[in-house]
């Protein structure tokens, strides 16, 4: 009897050692578990940005600072800030021609990759000395009385004030160091409208020579100056002897361009032709008008000879300023 009961005492014994040793090792089995999952999930959280617009999901101690980093921070990379440059003879100004900018802006900004900021019209001037030119303070004052129904294109007449015509590339580089004069956090639209307040450039400032030398910036808070177009002006490059090869090859490999398409040219086949051109492709922006719109400064000024309408061709003040005046009534 009493040895029957011993063994049964440790028969049980046994068992009860045998179960502690199961739980044991299933407890450190799943410590292992556990501390192997965490590890995964910091990997995880680590090498993942966190889903766009959310903040971090982590549980912070009550009365600590609440986490203002999210996702987006990490996510969006800087936007370029694009100027947009327009020359030419506006004469008279267009809705076409302030359309340019807004097809410009679309196309650019649908990209993801540029803010365009302003637009500047800058007619040329007197000494450019077309046929039928009428005086650059006309055309200056037509441009701005279309600039008025912008919020973000302004008129500069510093091209048209100087005594002889400039080639096209030395008003781009006028331009540009006007917006790196400018102080970081101006606010360029209105600066535009109200370019007289501008301040001037500080020559003796050695960062801001360093970064005219170095070309545009590309991805920083200063705007990139780019030209604005449309396909005759682009095809006009292939004129002998009309614009110099170091020129246009500033213009499109400092600045860039944004030609805006015209009925009976063809950017692209003229881009891919030209062996200037062809290696600065993806500095040139073609943009499609499907919107055919084929006015032209000519045609209005023809039509005003001949006493027709040109209402709706362009902004009412701008017909208002020529009639007052009796502009364009002879060639
Ligand atoms: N209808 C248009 N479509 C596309 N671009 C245009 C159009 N009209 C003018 N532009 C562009 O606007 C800029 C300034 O043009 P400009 O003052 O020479 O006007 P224009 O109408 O072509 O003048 P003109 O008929 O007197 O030659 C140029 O780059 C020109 O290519
Ligand atoms: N070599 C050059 O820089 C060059 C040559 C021809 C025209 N342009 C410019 O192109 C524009 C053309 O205007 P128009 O189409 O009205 O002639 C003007 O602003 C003019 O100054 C520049």
């Amino acid at each position: 009897m009493e040895l029957g009961s011993k063994l049964r005492t440790r028969v049980l014994k046994l068992r009860s050692f045998r179960r502690h040793m199961a739980i044991a090792v299933h407890k450190s089995f799943e410590t292992v578990r556990l501390n192997f999952t965490r590890a995964v999930l910091a990997s995880m959280s680590r090498n993942h940005p966190i889903p766009s617009g959310r903040t971090m999901s982590r549980k912070r101690p009550v009365g600590s600072a609440k986490r203002t980093r999210t996702a987006r921070s990490f996510e969006q990379p800087k936007k370029t800030k694009v100027v947009l440059l327009a020359c030419g003879s506006f004469n008279p100004i267009t809705n076409m021609h302030l359309r340019m900018f807004e097809l410009a802006r679309d196309h650019l900004e649908d990209t993801g990759q540029y803010e365009v900021v302003q637009g500047i019209l800058s007619p040329v001037g007197d000494g450019y000395e077309k046929k039928g030119l009428i005086e650059a303070s006309h055309r200056g004052e037509m441009a701005k009385l279309a600039a008025e129904s912008s919020s973000w294109i302004g008129v500069d007449t510093w091209e048209s004030r100087q005594a002889n015509w400039l080639e096209t590339v030395k008003v781009l580089r006028h331009h540009r160091q006007e917006l790196l004069s400018r102080e970081p956090d101006t606010d360029v639209v209105g600066t535009a409208k109200a370019g007289r307040k501008r301040k001037r450039m500080d020559a003796s400032s050695a960062t801001k020579r360093r970064k005219l030398e170095e070309g545009p910036p590309q991805r920083s808070d200063e705007p990139r100056l780019m030209l604005l177009c449309g396909a005759d002006m682009l095809d006009s490059f292939g004129v002998p002897g009309l614009w110099k090869p170091e020129d246009i090859e500033e213009i499109v490999s400092s600045y860039g361009l944004v030609c805006i398409t015209r009925g009976g040219s063809d950017p692209e086949a003229f881009i891919q032709g030209s062996d200037l051109l062809w290696p600065h492709r993806h500095n040139i922006h073609v943009v499609r008008e499907w919107v055919a719109n084929d006015v032209s400064a000519t045609h209005i000024r023809r039509a005003l000879r001949r006493g027709h309408s040109v209402r709706y061709l362009l902004p009412d003040p701008v017909l208002g300023y020529i009639q007052e005046r009796g502009l364009y009534t002879t060639e």
